[in-house]
């Protein structure tokens, strides 16, 4: 029987003692050696005389396996074979939920047992063959006492089909296996060195009570235990629901997880969704999306926007204080950009973001509210990038030309990087000296003291002394971009601003004012491959961030509504505004001096410069705003950013493992 069972504290290892002896521990060896704790654990399991021992928060399931040793009298023997085991048999149901999707389909794990020598699990035959297989890899050491002893080291099981299977072996023995079991058998109470080893157990009794102690463990656990979850099946390469099928039901599959499947039919269908009187969500612990940051941006908004309604919270209004959602949201990455899954995990691996979920490991984040300047009205609520001029004008050049995939944003991004088009404008940032610069050398990682001071401030008053300045910025501007997030993606090393928070309640502001095309190319290499910090340049400036406004500059018989100028100069922002053009005087020399001029003589003003210069009647229109790669028309905006608003599974942005890539330039 199990004489003691010691899974201590989420933050122990993992030791079961059966007999006082360790028996069973299980973990994801492939995607977990990820994380710095077990780095040293995948260098211990090449060596067969070392132990392997794990986080029991590290655990993402537990399975029961008994075995046959079959014994070799070579030492140090590896074989591969198959063993008689328990395993997890899958029951998949297919619901049409009408009132959800067409395509909704329910999947349930439950625990069985059987004796089996391979196990191959089919769970229906209407469904797409679904299988699990399970391998053992045994690492046969030299028996140490008459009696026979022996020692199995290790147990892989994958949860792929035999060719894949075949595959992975070949091109890489250590990362052969998807799931990984250490059982230790053999026992020599004589021998010292024994401490940890065990008698072998075949019961399937006892096996099973101890898989069972350690499941009840892992369910004490904030852990996910039904998900909603959306796929975008047009979004990036179009992976979405191979990826759902080949490594994420799987992976659910294995960790008892339930979840609801919706595949997208249209745009905006999940945020629709989400926002229906007629969907539940309580069942849920948490809403997923396979897609990218479009698709992110869609469930983001609607679970906010359901969170503010039923809270009777008037969101419309900029100062509104927003409540956060009790659900958490995940990301898997399937899209072109994933700029949030970079900033949040490191990296774009669906099988490490699956995993995070599973774990239940979550990071707060910020969310920008991105209103109209002039309505009060919401726009939209975004959690990564907006990007006004040349980022605005590359998304709506790139919509055009979608059918070339991710290749439409690199030939967009050239089309106008050639024309170099400047637009006029006025931003208004409030800065507070706290929060810092972008240009600070203090990169945000797991545990980021910065945003975790952040996340306490925000939930305190703010005293005095914390009251931003606000300032006014008039220039003509290549660019005007704000990261929530680095941004950093395929396309860029580092990201437009390395060193922005995902949670300190600010976005890291870039003003790219009037410069040669030459220089422009520079600077985007430099965000591109990070050849020099991109804040160098002194066209550039950068500011962090709690709130801002942009109003263009445009001419005042401009037909569409909200763009003229007069408006934004009667500005009721913030009451202790002070105008400022520091830094643009030759960006504002060749600029209409609007500034406490009458309608009439502004108007005359414009109407003489447009006469006689053709140049300046294109710099007087506008661009439109690229809100997480979405267009936003509006371009007088007024945002602001809501301090860990959302809880997000991610493991959080590894900063060893991006600073041993190379150095970030400060
Ligand atoms: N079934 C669908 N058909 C067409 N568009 C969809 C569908 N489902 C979602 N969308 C929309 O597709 C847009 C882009 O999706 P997504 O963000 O997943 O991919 P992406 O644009 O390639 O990636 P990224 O945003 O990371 O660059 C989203 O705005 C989303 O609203």
């Amino acid at each position: 029987m199990v004489s003691k069972l010691q899974p201590k504290t989420e933050n122990c290892f993992v030791s079961l003692y059966v007999n006082n002896k360790r028996c069973l521990v299980m973990y994801n060896r492939e995607y977990l050696a990820f994380e710095p704790e077990l780095t040293t654990t995948k260098t211990l399991l090449a060596n067969n005389n070392d132990r392997v021992t794990i986080k029991l928060s590290d655990m993402m399931a537990v399975w029961i396996c008994s075995c046959r040793i079959r014994r070799h009298k070579q030492r140090s023997h590896r074989s591969s074979i198959p063993l008689s085991c328990n395993c997890i048999e899958n029951e998949l149901k297919l619901q049409t939920q009408s009132s959800l999707s067409s395509s909704s389909i329910t999947t349930s794990s439950t625990m069985v047992t059987k004796n089996r020598h391979e196990s191959m699990i089919n769970p229906s035959k209407k469904q797409p063959p679904f299988m699990v297989r399970i391998y053992y890899t045994i690492y046969d050491l030299p028996s140490r006492n008459k009696n026979g002893g022996f020692r199995l080291e290790l147990l892989t099981l994958s949860t792929h089909d035999d060719d894949q299977h075949r595959q992975r072996q070949s091109s890489s023995s250590s990362a052969s296996a998807s799931m990984t079991i250490q059982s230790i058998s053999s026992n020599n109470n004589n021998n010292d060195d024994d401490d940890d080893d065990i008698a072998i157990h075949r019961e399937t009794q006892l096996l099973t009570e101890i898989a069972y102690s350690i499941r009840t463990k892992l369910e004490s656990f904030d852990r996910p235990k039904r998900l909603l979850l959306f796929i975008n099946p047009y979004g990036g390469n179009k992976k979405g629901i191979q990826i759902f099928e080949n490594k994420i039901k799987p992976i659910l599959n294995i960790s008892c997880i339930r979840s609801n499947v919706i595949i997208t039919e249209h745009a905006n269908q999940a945020k629709e969704i989400l926002l229906a009187e007629t969907t539940d969500l309580n069942d849920y612990d948490g809403i997923i999306c396979i897609g990218g940051d479009g698709m992110f941006g869609e469930v983001l908004n609607g679970v906010l926007i359901r969170t503010q309604r039923e809270n009777q919270i008037n969101y419309g209004n900029i100062d509104a204080m927003l409540k956060k959602p009790a659900l958490k949201l995940g990301i898997v990455p399937a899209g072109s950009t994933d700029a949030v899954v970079y900033a949040t995990c490191g990296h774009k691996d669906p099988i490490h973001s699956i995993i995070s979920i599973v774990l239940g490991r979550t990071i707060n984040i910020d969310v920008g509210a991105v209103h109209n300047r002039d309505e009060e009205q919401l726009i939209r609520y975004t959690a990564s990038f907006m990007g006004y001029g040349f980022f605005g004008d590359t998304i709506r050049e790139s919509e055009r030309i979608r059918w070339m995939g991710t290749k439409r944003y690199d030939w967009a991004g050239v089309k106008k990087f050639l024309k170099h088009r400047l637009y006029s404008g006025e931003i208004k940032i409030c800065l507070e000296p706290n929060d810092g610069s972008p240009k600070d050398y203090n990169p945000c990682g797991i545990n980021c003291s910065t945003c975790q001071q952040a996340g306490i401030k925000s939930r305190e008053t703010l005293s005095a002394d914390d009251s931003p300045a606000c300032i006014s910025i008039r220039g003509r501007f290549l660019a005007i971009n704000s990261a929530i997030v680095s941004g950093r993606c395929h396309m860029s090393k580092y990201g437009m601003s390395p060193m922005a928070h995902v949670g300190n309640g600010c976005a890291d502001l870039i003003l790219v004012s009037k410069c040669s095309r030459f220089q422009y190319l520079r600077y985007l290499f430099s965000v591109a491959f990070h050849t020099k910090s991109p804040f160098e340049f002194d066209f550039i400036d950068s500011y962090r961030v709690r709130e801002f406004e942009f109003n263009p500059i445009v001419e005042p018989t401009h037909k569409r509504k909200g763009y003229m100028f007069e408006k934004s100069i009667d500005c009721d922002f913030f009451d202790t505004f002070e105008e400022c053009d520091y830094g643009y005087e030759s960006a504002i020399n060749d600029e209409i001096n609007i500034d406490r001029v009458s309608k009439n003589s502004y108007k005359s003003n414009i109407q003489r410069q447009k006469q006689s210069n053709r140049k300046k009647r294109c710099i007087l229109s506008s661009s439109v705003w690229n809100c997480d790669g979405e267009i936003v028309n509006d371009p007088a905006i007024h945002v602001k950013i809501h301090c860990q608003l959302i809880e997000l599974y991610a493991p959080g942005f590894d900063v060893g493992r991006l600073l041993a890539n190379g150095n970030i330039r400060q």
